[in-house]
This record gives structure tokens, sequence and C-alpha cells, in this order.
């Protein structure tokens, strides 16, 4: 339980980040899918440790290693198996607090449900995890790519700094360019800027990542419990230190009338459109066809090298900093998560949609 995710198109993720390494399983990926091992390392590098002046300094390649389901270039229609090794794991930065709980990191909460505790780094909860999630999105992905879909996603704020223009005035691949994964420039280099500012002062500090699917068709989803958007909403709330998640005009919205916040339906050649996108792509927990679009809220990262007080595992009044290599904010680097998480539930409403009506 917990380490699965999907119900056709399924990941299973294994692996701890100071064990010897993390991979992947996927089930349900067709076969004769076109696999691009080089496309799935460069999602792994924008996502890997070490990358800037503004994440973790912890130096690790994320280089991938298929160790089965695919031949000859292609998938086999057998599960797919990937692996990443750890290569600088330095669980001494651990020790003064093997028994002493970090606050707001998961070390309280993992030792009261399995009563054992590897303090070597988050173990299983840190976000090292996501490496085997974004491995397998960048296969999802590949399968999208053949239907026509893309998922891009940005950083739209870091702190108080916000974008003020909406996704359809961005560039969305220019996100790229920079180290923060803004697609605009000016705001792109505040942003670094006071990353740089806050991790200097020994803090942290939280961001939103704004993500784009285009290209869905209409008529994906499933209409009661597991709406297209709830599934959108568990993906992004299974990340690490995600506490909140709004899709279209989210929460906003309720400041509006129903007048203005009704998408006007017209007739574009063989589709049916909509006028405006406040259902954010998704009307009944089925797609509409149009832009599907959400926000992702990330908290300020838990370990700060401060001094703050804790208990330990006795019940002692302790106090705990934190030592070591941590991401002063983690939205850079969770951009690459972001696609994979919803490559991968778009990909298993791809082909869960398949069965839903006759194709005559
Ligand atoms: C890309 C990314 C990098 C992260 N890096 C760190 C880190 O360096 N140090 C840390 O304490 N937490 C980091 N986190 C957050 C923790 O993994 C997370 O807070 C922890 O698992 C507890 O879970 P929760 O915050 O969701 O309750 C990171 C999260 C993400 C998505
Ligand atoms: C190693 C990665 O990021 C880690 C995420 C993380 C956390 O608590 O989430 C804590 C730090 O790791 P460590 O366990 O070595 O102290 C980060 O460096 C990674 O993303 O690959």
């Amino acid at each position: 339980m917990g380490n699965t995710f999907g119900k056709i198109f399924k990941i299973t993720t294994f692996g701890e980040s100071h064990g010897l390494g993390l991979g992947v399983t996927i089930e349900g990926c067709p076969a004769g899918l076109a696999i691009d091992e080089g496309f799935i390392q460069s999602e792994m590098q924008r996502r890997k440790p070490g990358q800037s002046k503004i994440t973790t300094q912890r130096k690790e390649e994320d280089e991938i290693k298929i160790l089965s389901g695919v031949f000859e270039g292609k998938s086999t229609g057998t599960p797919i198996g990937m692996v990443i090794m750890n290569t600088d794991q330095k669980s001494k930065d651990y020790s003064h607090i093997s028994d002493k709980f970090r606050p707001s990191h998961a070390d309280f909460t993992y030792f009261e449900k399995y009563g054992i505790r590897d303090y070597r780094g988050g173990g299983r909860s840190s976000a090292r995890e996501t490496a085997a999630r974004v491995a397998g999105g960048a296969v999802a992905k590949m399968l999208l790519q053949h239907f026509g879909i893309t998922v891009h996603a940005y950083v739209s704020q870091v702190g108080e700094l916000k974008l003020d223009k909406p996704y359809q005035e961005m560039g969305l691949s220019q996100a790229e360019d920079n180290i923060v994964r803004c697609p605009d420039p000016a705001m792109a280099e505040q942003m670094i800027s006071y990353i740089d500012e806050v991790r200097k002062s020994r803090d942290t500090v939280g961001g939103v990542i704004t993500c784009v699917a285009k290209g869905v068709p209409a008529g994906l989803g499933e209409p009661v419990f597991d709406r297209l958007h709830a599934e959108l909403g568990k993906a992004m709330l299974s990340i690490n230190a995600v506490k909140g998640f709004e899709y279209g005009s989210g929460f906003k919205g309720v400041t509006m009338r129903g007048s203005q916040h009704n998408d006007a339906f017209y007739q574009d050649g063989d589709k049916v459109r909509t006028k405006t996108n406040y259902s954010g792509g998704i009307q009944g927990g089925i797609s509409n066809g149009e832009d599907i679009y959400f926000n992702v809220a990330f908290k300020p990262v838990a370990t700060i090298m401060q001094d703050q007080d804790s208990v330990n595992e006795a019940g002692e009044a302790v106090t705990v900093s934190g030592k070591g290599r941590h991401d002063p904010c983690v939205v850079p680097r969770a951009v690459p998560i972001v696609e994979a998480m919803a490559a991968l539930v778009l990909a298993d409403y791809l082909l869960i949609g398949r069965t839903n009506k006759l194709l005559i």
C-alpha cells in the first residue's frame, strides 16, 4: 500500500535517500511504444540534486538503468524496471538527530507508524524518491506524445514574488532557460536572488508551480469518485511538501458570479469549444478538450540550519538544527516532478478511456 500509483498505467517505486539506490517498475505500458532512453535521462537531469546554487548541494548524476521491459528501443508490454544508484549519501549529517525529530519533516510520523527509525537522511520520506517517479513519468510522457498531448510546468511564485500574467501569455518552454524555472526572465532573476538571500540567512521559502496540459481529448475521466481532477489532485498532493492544489479558477472562482464564470460553448469546425476556460478543461470529472491547468503550492523546506525546539524518542525536550545539504526552496526541482505526476495520471486515463465507448 502506498507505493503504487495508477490504475492501468501503474508505477511502483522503491528505495531510500541513503540506501544503495531507488527504482521504479511500470506495469500496463502498451507494447510497441518507442522508448527514448536519452529523453528519460534528460528528465532526470531536470530534477537531480546539485544542479545549481539554489538547490541542495548533494551531487548525484541520477543515471537511470533500464533493467527490463524494453527491447530494441520499444516497450515489450512486460513490466519496465528502472534503477538509479545513490552515490553521494552523507549519512553522518544525520547522526546528531538519530533519535530526535525534525519539526515538520516526517521523522516523528514515520517513527509513530513503523516504530523503527532509519535516520540516514529522510529515508523513504526524502524527496529523493521522486527521482523514480520522474523516470516513470518520462515513459508516460512518451505515451502522451504519441497522442499529441503535452505537459508543461513552471514556477509561478516564490514567497511573495508572484507572476501576474496567466499561462497563455508565457512562453512555456522558456522556463527551462533559467535555474529557477520561471518563464519570465525578469521575475526569474528576482526569484533567484531571493532564494539565495533566504539560503544565506539559513532559512527556506515556499512557492507555487503552475502546470498546463494541452491536446487532451474531450472525454477522459471518470464520473464520480475518480474524477480526473480528483486524481490530479491526489497525484499532486502525493508530492513531498505539497500543501495545496487548485485547478481552473480555483479559489479565486468563489468571488465570481455564475454569469462571469460559466464557460460559454461555441462550435469550432468539428469541435465543441468554450470561449473561456474557468473550468480548467474538466467538467464533471471528465476532460472537455480545453487546456487542463492547475496550481500546486509547496511549503518552505522543513530542514533549516537554525536551532529549533523539538523532542527526542524518549519524549525529552531537545534542540535540533539541520546539517548537510538541503534545498532552500523546492519549486525549481519540483517542476519536472509535477509534470511527471500529471503525465502519469493522463496516461492512465487515456488507457482507461479506451474502454468507455464503442468506437465504430
Ligand atoms: C524537490 C523537493 C526537494 C526537497 N528537498 C528537501 C530538503 O532538502 N530538505 C527537507 O527537509 N525537505 C525537502 N523536501 C520536502 C520533504 O521531502 C518533505 O517535507 C517531507 O517528506 C515531509 O513531508 P510533507 O512536507 O509532505 O509533510 C523536498 C521536497 C521536494 C518536492
Ligand atoms: C537527494 C535529494 O534531495 C534531498 C531531499 C531531502 C528531503 O528531505 O526531501 C533531503 C536532502 O537529502 P539528504 O537525505 O541527502 O539530506 C536533499 O538533498 C534528491 O532529491 O535527489
